[in-house]
């Protein structure tokens, strides 16, 4: 089997700006990977099966989004070949660090490569977003700008960090926290240049907080180390600290009914090149 590396993301900001006839909603985000994240293993089969290999509390087969990444692939190109696919979850899951996401990007990179289809990485940005909103930037596979509903992405320059990252114990439905009457709507439109380090703010997060104390306690015990905030639809919160040694040493003394783990932001995903590899062969040949 080989194995892959599904990283975690953080977004640094996040601004709901607009909702589309659909109910999706039109977002503003800068999107940062960790060097945290599953390990996802993949072994080409030649019988043309799909196969998961281990079992995730909470996800059965068929929703799986590692399997379901791997079955689009399978139908959209009429590939002969299968896989054995084994994911280790170490990214909390419904933490709003993509998981499931990252998970389902790293399949579509890795079986394109090992089923030698040569999709672009733009082909496999646009099958990723019919998975769901999170998958186009983990393909896109480097620090983002993001738009649109998460698809539109522009590459942005971010200086190096270190991170610590909290999780309470609790599940946030995504739908749910988009669907609430109170969360804002109407953040201004910005644009890219605007960005610099602590810019914006996560129009979810107020919405996170009053359903779930949890979340709101976790946020203030943060904020004693920075600028703490929410990654994505939560639970999970972070802040950056000026190296691994204080990041680890404030996850080391977090209080009891959470997880955490201390990261370093990642430039460019580690699947990235083969992407470009590809890109590249496709548009010489
Ligand atoms: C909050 C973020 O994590 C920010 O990165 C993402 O926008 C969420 O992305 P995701 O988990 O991949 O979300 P999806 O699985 O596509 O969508 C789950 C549900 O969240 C809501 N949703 C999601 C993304 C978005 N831009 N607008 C929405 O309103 C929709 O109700 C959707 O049915
Ligand atoms: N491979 C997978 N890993 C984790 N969750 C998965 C996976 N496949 C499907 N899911 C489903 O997706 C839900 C959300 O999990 P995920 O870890 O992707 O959430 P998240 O980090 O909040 O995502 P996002 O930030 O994209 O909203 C899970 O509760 C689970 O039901």
């Amino acid at each position: 089997m080989q194995a892959f590396l599904a990283p975690a993301k953080l977004n640094l900001f996040l601004h709901v700006v607009g909702r589309r006839d659909d109910g999706y909603h039109l977002l503003q985000s800068v999107f940062r990977f960790l060097n945290y994240g599953d390990t996802v293993e993949i072994e080409v089969r030649q019988d043309g099966e799909i196969r998961r290999l281990n079992h995730v509390e909470g996800v059965p087969e068929a929703i799986d989004l590692a399997i379901r990444a791997a079955q689009l692939l399978k139908q959209t190109t009429g590939c002969t070949l299968g896989a054995d696919i084994q994911v280790t979850k170490h990214i909390p899951m419904g933490g709003g660090l993509g998981g499931g996401s990252s998970d389902a990007a790293t399949v579509l990179l890795a079986l394109n490569r090992l089923w030698g289809l040569n999709l672009s990485r733009q082909q496999l940005i646009d099958l990723g977003l019919q998975l769901g909103a999170d998958v186009p930037v983990f393909v896109f596979g480097e620090s983002a700008w993001a738009e649109g509903i998460g698809e539109k992405l522009q590459p942005i320059k971010l200086e190096p960090a270190c991170y610590a990252v909290l999780t309470p114990n609790i599940h946030v439905s995504t739908p749910a926290i988009f669907s609430k009457k109170e969360l804002t709507r109407d953040t201004r439109l910005a644009k890219i240049a605007a960005f610099s380090k602590g810019y914006g703010h996560n129009d979810l997060e107020p919405v996170v907080c009053s359903m779930y104390p949890e979340v709101a306690a976790a946020l203030d015990w943060l904020k004693q180390f920075g600028d703490a905030r929410m990654s994505g639809s939560g639970a999970s919160v972070f802040v950056e600290l000026p190296s691994m040694e204080a990041a680890n040493k404030v996850v080391a003394e977090k209080p009891s009914g959470m997880r955490g783990f201390a990261a370093q932001g990642l430039d460019i995903h580690p699947l990235r090149e083969n992407a470009n590899e590809q890109l590249g062969s496709r548009q010489a040949g």
